[in-house]
């Protein structure tokens, strides 16, 4: 199979506002680490020639560097200044990625990925330009509307997750479209340009710990 660089950029840009915490949840304490260091492992430990870009708030350069100094070996990794959106921040990341790569696009907060899925992504992606995970829907859904609800059928639908995996050229250059508040993750935007999205298999376990809960899931699936 084909070898690429690998560049994984963790975005962890965001105020944390849902956890309602004074310290960004990516930096709070997940089994005496903060979130952010086992997010950083996880691609560090997945591939030996792993690069690492994070995004973080300007104003948490420090604590950021902090955690990097908690690895025994620091691994090389570039800090970037978050955007005003998770979109933005991204498109921050990605002004580091000169050459062809693959590049993961992961949530700073989603620290439980495993390897395995980080190496799928990896392999799915060269074959099929992208790769997302996602999950099955467990629960039941409606579609509300003005007047009403209606179910819908949940065969029809996935939960999304990251990393979201993507060979740099289909990447870069959608991500000099215009802003649009519809790009929630990085699928919306490569497929405004037409491109088709490759789905995969993502992880019950690789939970976005966006309110308190998360945090107390994310330690019970640690503690096994
Ligand atoms: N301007 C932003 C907003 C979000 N993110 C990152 O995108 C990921 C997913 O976003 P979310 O869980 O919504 O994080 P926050 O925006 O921090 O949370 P909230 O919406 O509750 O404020 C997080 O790692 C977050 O730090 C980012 O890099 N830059
Ligand atoms: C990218 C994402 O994690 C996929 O599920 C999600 O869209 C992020 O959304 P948020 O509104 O920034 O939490």
């Amino acid at each position: 199979m084909e070898q690429r660089k690998k560049i994984a950029v963790i975005v962890a840009g965001g105020a944390g506002t849902r956890m309602g915490s004074a310290t960004p949840k990516q930096f709070l304490e997940l089994a005496g680490r903060p979130v952010l260091y086992h997010t950083i492992a996880a691609f560090v430990n997945a591939y030996a020639d792993m690069q690492v870009v994070l995004v973080v708030p300007e104003a948490h350069f420090g604590p950021a560097r902090q955690v990097l100094e908690g690895f025994a070996a620091p691994p090389p990794v570039t800090l970037v200044k978050g955007g005003e959106t998770r979109f933005h921040s991204v498109k921050n990341g990605l002004q580091t990625v000169q050459e062809k790569a693959v590049v993961f696009v992961h949530d700073g907060v989603r620290p439980l990925l495993s390897a395995a899925l980080i190496h799928s992504c990896y392999e799915q992606a060269l074959l099929h330009g992208n790769a997302i995970p996602v999950t099955d829907v467990k629960d039941s859904l409606r579609e509300v509307n003005g007047t009403g609800n209606k179910a819908v059928n949940r065969e029809q639908f996935r939960i999304i997750q990251t990393p979201q995996t993507f060979l740099s050229e289909q990447l870069l250059p959608a991500f000099e479209l215009p802003y649009d508040p519809l790009f929630t993750d990085e699928a919306t935007v490569v497929e405004r340009l037409g491109h088709r999205i490759h789905l995969v298999a993502g992880e019950e376990s690789n939970i976005k710990i966006t309110r308190p809960l998360d945090l107390v899931i994310a330690q019970a699936l640690l503690n096994g």
